[in-house]
């Protein structure tokens, strides 16, 4: 397996632009596919999780125009559900926003279709997404484990009414009702049971089925009411934010290592929470200034532990577990129980590794208590095919010490070229 090893760093300085939000180009592209028109999309991530979109958008019959370096593209929209004549598998790798949505979208389109994926997205669950959709009638069989990927469906037209979702394990089953909600051939009102975790990837959602001209009506996140029978209308040009989760690295990075560095893509105008993320730096003892369009951090010299309810920004959550190997005193994480099914058991992991360069660490069932060790340890990261441990432990070379990181090709999932940005920010 191939591996890169970092050189102690003391100073990071510079700007980076992000690349586009996973989130939102999935969704924008998702929703262009079934939209009436043409949409122009700017700034789209070039990564795996999006190419699984593309490639799955091109089998189910979408037609559109790639740019040669993947980042610009005009969907002709279908102006409805996805039609196909054979069967179709479509492999989703371990994209999240790509398996959740589109099973919802193929429940109600004509064609009988196989979900695939790795095997790690044979682990992470899909069945209260499966169960809010059979309460509309979907026909969807289980190919493997009771409540898990892959799938089999039998697309038809599916009315409304009343449903039920857990919002407890993740946002994205209900995202993904959200999403095909218009299309279904009558009004739908959707009951959330019980806590709803990654609350704001919800206004993600709802700001991007707007921009494609459908309103839904939010009480308080606990309902939502969506008429039917409704049109996405293509909105022309749309340009994808730059992803507030990759900017978390590069951002933690200057409260460590003195910084400034400037992201550019993300700020007080983003809809996505993870652009909350530096607030969390601040609280830690960071210098934190804000724009609409930028955000920019300093190091103070001195990080402060912190004992916080990352429940909000699940993703950019974890940065704040590697930036604590450099705060004074312990840093707790709460309320976090979903890093266990996501790209691997991220609480599990990331103790692991932590424990590997020097840290103290408790693993709750859905906290992490890491306490910094007095100097870091040298050490070879296992990354365990997720993108995050790869990109979070880059920081851990602010010690002493090399860090090896193992499989670093696996940011691929959502940043590609994470360590060549990374490396650019170095003061020697
Ligand atoms: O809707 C989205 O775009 C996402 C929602 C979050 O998942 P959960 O809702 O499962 O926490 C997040 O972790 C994931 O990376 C992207
Ligand atoms: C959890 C993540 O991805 P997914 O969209 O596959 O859920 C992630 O990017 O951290």
């Amino acid at each position: 397996m191939e591996s890169l090893t970092l050189k102690p760093l003391k100073t990071v300085r510079g700007e980076v632009t992000l690349p586009g939000s996973k989130s939102l180009s999935n969704r924008i592209l998702l929703l262009a596919a079934l939209a009436k028109g043409q949409t122009r999309i700017t700034n789209l991530l070039n990564s795996d999780d999006v190419s699984h979109m593309l490639n799955a958008l091109t089998l189910l019959g979408v037609s559109y125009e790639l740019s040669e370096d993947r980042t610009a593209c005009t969907v002709n929209g279908l102006a409805g559900v996805f039609n196909v004549d054979a069967a179709t598998t479509l492999f989703l790798g371990n994209a999240g926003t790509a398996v959740r949505p589109l099973t919802a979208a193929l429940c109600l389109s004509g064609g009988s279709f196989e979900i695939t994926g790795e095997p790690r997205m044979y682990e992470r669950p899909i069945g209260d997404l499966i169960d809010a959709m059979a309460q509309l009638g979907a026909d969807v069989t289980y190919l493997k484990d009771e409540g898990f990927p892959p799938l089999s469906i039998q697309g038809k037209a599916l009315a409304g009414g009343k449903v039920t979702i857990r919002g407890n394990i993740s946002s994205q089953y209900l995202t993904a009702l959200l999403m095909i909600a218009p299309l279904l051939t009558s009004d739908l009102e959707i009951q959330v049971d019980g806590e709803l975790v990654s609350k704001p990837y919800i206004d993600i959602t709802l700001d991007t089925m707007a921009k494609f001209g459908i309103q839904v009506a939010n009480n308080n996140y606990q309902s939502f009411t969506v008429k039917g029978n409704q049109t996405y209308t293509a909105p022309g040009e749309i340009m994808v934010e730059g992803d507030a989760s990759s900017a978390s690295y590069f951002l933690a990075a200057a409260a460590i290592g003195a910084g400034p560095v400037k992201v550019h893509g993300t700020g007080n105008a983003s809809v996505q929470g993870d652009a909350a993320f530096a607030r969390v730096l601040e609280q830690m003892g960071a210098k934190v200034e804000y724009s609409d369009y930028w955000i920019e951090v300093t190091g103070t010299g001195e990080l402060n532990g912190v004992d916080v309810d990352l429940n909000h920004i699940p993703d950019a959550a974890m940065t704040i577990a590697t930036t604590a190997l450099f705060a004074k005193g312990p840093t707790c994480i709460r309320n976090i129980y979903n890093w266990r099914v996501k790209e691997t058991d991220r609480l599990s992991a990331m103790a692991t590794e932590l424990r590997k360069v020097g840290a103290t660490v408790e693993e709750g069932e859905d906290y992490i208590h890491i306490t910094p060790p007095a100097s870091l340890t040298s050490a070879a990261i296992d990354t365990y095919d997720d993108h995050r441990m790869a990109m979070c432990f880059s920081l851990a070379s602010f010690g002493d010490a090399d860090i090896t990181i193992n499989d670093p090709k696996c940011t691929s999932k959502t940043f590609p070229t994470y360590f060549d940005e990374f490396s650019t920010l170095r003061v020697e």
